[in-house]
């Protein structure tokens, strides 16, 4: 039998790392943990179940919601609910934040959460591995009131716990709070999660590129050439494309055998398709926590100041020097930094 540390543990023998550790962020992660389990359940018998498909609505994003969409945001709102640890919540499938009411003493929890309950929603009905993505804040509006949107509209480098889990041949849960990123994989017939990635790392340099070149056409000259100079029979070139179609199974790969995934504007998604606050955000925390980078082109991810719940961003995230390469061709074109 394996000696791997349980989630569990992990958080209690490193709740000292917590500056505000008030055992707080351990019950929050706890019910992320719980979340997960749940949600993974439905996953692996999505074929089998009546969770695949649409359920028939859009989305703000006016994307039409995924049933497995609607029941992770379900399990993952309820869970942290329940568990009275959070002041309000933000969702990809929620319009509107969402203020945590009623319970006691609701309003004297100091945190807020963003998430994306299930990433990678085109892949559900496919048997592809998908994910979720979630990303906490300190609130920032005084103790004993009502949360306010500028505690969500933080900027990054104010996250103080960011994550993903990713179902796929096997189901991990990845975080970091500031202090380097562990990943955990569940053991489905013990239902525990352990310690099996520890410190994960990306290499420096990669050999996988990550996006979607069915828009190739649509994309700015920046990223045209860097997709030109990833594909050249040159030095360590041509690299391996690689792309999911999920942003957590992409990302997760690449960090593991060193890539870069890019989501960048287009003439069809000026800003870019993916969200700041749940999906770039937490995936550039935790590259970063990783000894990778993460850009909008031009800039780190972690200092755009947010002004919507759900505003979208370009990003470049990966290895460090393949992001830089990236950036050296972005450059190049100034004109494009404003998006
Ligand atoms: O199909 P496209 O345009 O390449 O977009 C794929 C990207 O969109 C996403 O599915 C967006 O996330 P959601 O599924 O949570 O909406 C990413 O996971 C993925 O990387
Ligand atoms: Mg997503
Ligand atoms: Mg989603």
């Amino acid at each position: 039998m394996h000696n791997h540390e349980t989630l569990g543990e992990y958080i209690i023998n490193n709740q000292k790392d917590f500056p505000y550790s008030s055992g707080e962020l351990s019950r929050l992660l706890s019910s992320i943990k719980l979340a997960a389990k749940i949600v993974n359940h439905e996953v692996n018998k999505a074929g089998l179940v009546d969770i695949v498909g649409a359920v028939g609505n859009t989305n703000i994003q006016g994307e039409n919601q995924q049933k497995l969409d609607v029941y992770a945001n379900e399990i993952f709102m309820r869970t942290l609910v329940n568990r009275e640890i959070v002041c309000g919540i933000a969702s990809e499938e929620e319009d509107e934040m969402v203020i945590i009411e009623g319970k006691d003493r609701a309003h004297d929890n100091k945190y807020v959460v963003l998430i994306d309950p299930l990433d990678g929603s085109s892949n559900i009905d496919v048997n592809v591995s998908v994910g979720t993505i979630f990303s906490v804040y300190r609130r920032v509006s005084p103790i004993g009131t009502p949360v306010t949107l500028d505690d969500f509209l933080q900027p990054g480098n104010l996250q103080v716990a960011a994550g993903y889990v990713v179902y796929g041949t096997s189901t991990m849960l990845v975080y970091t709070t500031g202090h380097g990123v562990q990943g955990f994989t569940l053991n489905p017939a013990l239902g525990t999660f352990y310690l099996s990635h520890p410190n994960m790392r990306y290499p420096e340099n990669g050999n996988i590129y990550s996006i979607n070149e069915g828009y190739y056409v649509h994309f700015p000259q920046g990223v045209k050439d860097f997709i030109k100079y990833c594909q050249e029979e040159k030095e360590d070139r041509p690299y391996s494309a690689r792309y999911i179609g999920s942003l957590v199974s992409d990302f997760h790969r690449n960090m593991i055998k060193g890539g870069i995934y890019i989501y960048p504007t287009s003439s069809k998604a000026p800003q870019g398709k993916l969200r700041l606050l749940y999906e770039c955000n937490p995936m550039a925390f935790l590259a970063e926590q990783a000894g990778g980078e993460a850009i909008d082109g031009y800039r780190r991810i972690m200092e755009i100041k947010p002004t919507e719940l759900h505003q979208r961003a370009p990003i470049f995230v990966g290895s460090k020097n393949m992001v830089r390469k990236a950036k050296e061709f972005m450059d190049k074109y100034p004109e494009n930094a404003d998006y």
